[in-house]
């Protein structure tokens, strides 16, 4: 089946205030339903891309497409609209944690509502049906009305994973999803993305350091090295040079594959110990 472009990305650049620039000529397309990882080291420009694509960040220079629209030339009104269709999941999940798990899934309706309604937390039957099921769907259902201060760190991104969903999003942006848990929570994100990707036919554009779960879970894998695009293939042909190229040193493929029950701790020890920064 031959896959529609969704995202495209035309020589985007961004330079903070007296900085080297953080973006350099990015320019990549996205397919709809593809799932898509970013790797690269700390600075390497990813968050920056991911914030450029829904404009949280203004490129410097550049064209960003998105579902056949330019959002770099969106007027406020119209770039709400295209941010419905755009989810976000962040590293430290940003819900509101004295609320319960299915008020926090119902916030991304508020791109829906008029500023009234959503303040009053005015949600009809169907979209409390909606949030309900797509929280059941990630295994949540009993934690449905608990607060999130309750939840552990891999159940609060599963909350952040479902808030991302309930907006019907064709894109899910997510930057380093997976950074602050555990390998058994991790895996469990990341599975749950790619049955996003499959099942509902979602893009998925996913910030990673660990380059392990990249190499399993994408269709495709973008490499950044100080703000340029220097990769830009499979996972199969993410080899060793590839790997160097990226992390600018030499790197052996072996590194990245993460035994199960290896710690966070232990691997940045070994990503030092590569020279991986
Ligand atoms: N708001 C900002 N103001 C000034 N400079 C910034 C800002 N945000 C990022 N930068 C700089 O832009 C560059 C790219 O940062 P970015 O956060 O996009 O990288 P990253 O690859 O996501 O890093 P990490 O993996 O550590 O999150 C870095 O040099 C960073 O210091």
């Amino acid at each position: 089946m031959e896959r529609q472009a969704l995202l495209n990305i035309e020589s985007v650049s961004k330079s903070y205030t007296g900085k080297a620039k953080a973006l350099e000529g990015v320019s990549l397309t996205i397919e709809r339903g593809q799932f898509v990882s970013i790797i690269g080291s700390s600075g390497a420009g990813k968050s920056t891309l991911l914030r450029c694509i829904n404009r949280l960040i203004d490129p410097t220079s550049g064209r960003v497409e998105f579902d056949g629209k330019e959002v770099t030339k969106l007027g406020k009104r119209e770039l709400r609209q295209i941010r419905r269709r755009i989810s976000m999941v962040f590293q430290h999940y940003n819900l509101v944690y004295r609320s319960t798990a299915i008020e926090n899934v119902l916030q991304g309706r508020l791109g829906y509502k008029s500023s009234i309604a959503g303040i009053l937390g005015l949600y009809t039957e169907d979209e409390k049906a909606q949030a309900f099921g797509i929280l059941d769907q990630l295994g949540l259902a009993e934690f449905a009305y608990r607060r999130c201060d309750q939840l552990s760190g891999g159940q609060k991104q599963r909350v952040g994973i479902a808030r991302a969903l309930v907006q019907d999003p064709l894109l899910i942006l997510a930057d380093e999803p997976i950074a602050s848990l555990d390998p058994k929570s991790s895996r469990a994100i990341m599975e749950h993305l790619r049955w996003a990707a499959d099942d509902l036919g979602i893009a998925c554009l996913v910030n990673l350091h660990q380059v392990d779960y990249a190499i399993e879970f994408s269709d495709r894998i973008i490499g950044l090295k100080d703000g340029k695009l220097v990769f830009d293939g499979t996972p199969a042909e993410l080899d060793a040079k590839a790997i160097a190229d990226i992390y600018g040193t030499p790197y052996v493929k072996e590194h990245a594959v993460r035994p199960q029950g290896f710690s966070d701790a232990v691997e940045a020890d070994v990503m030092a110990a590569a020279g991986v920064a």
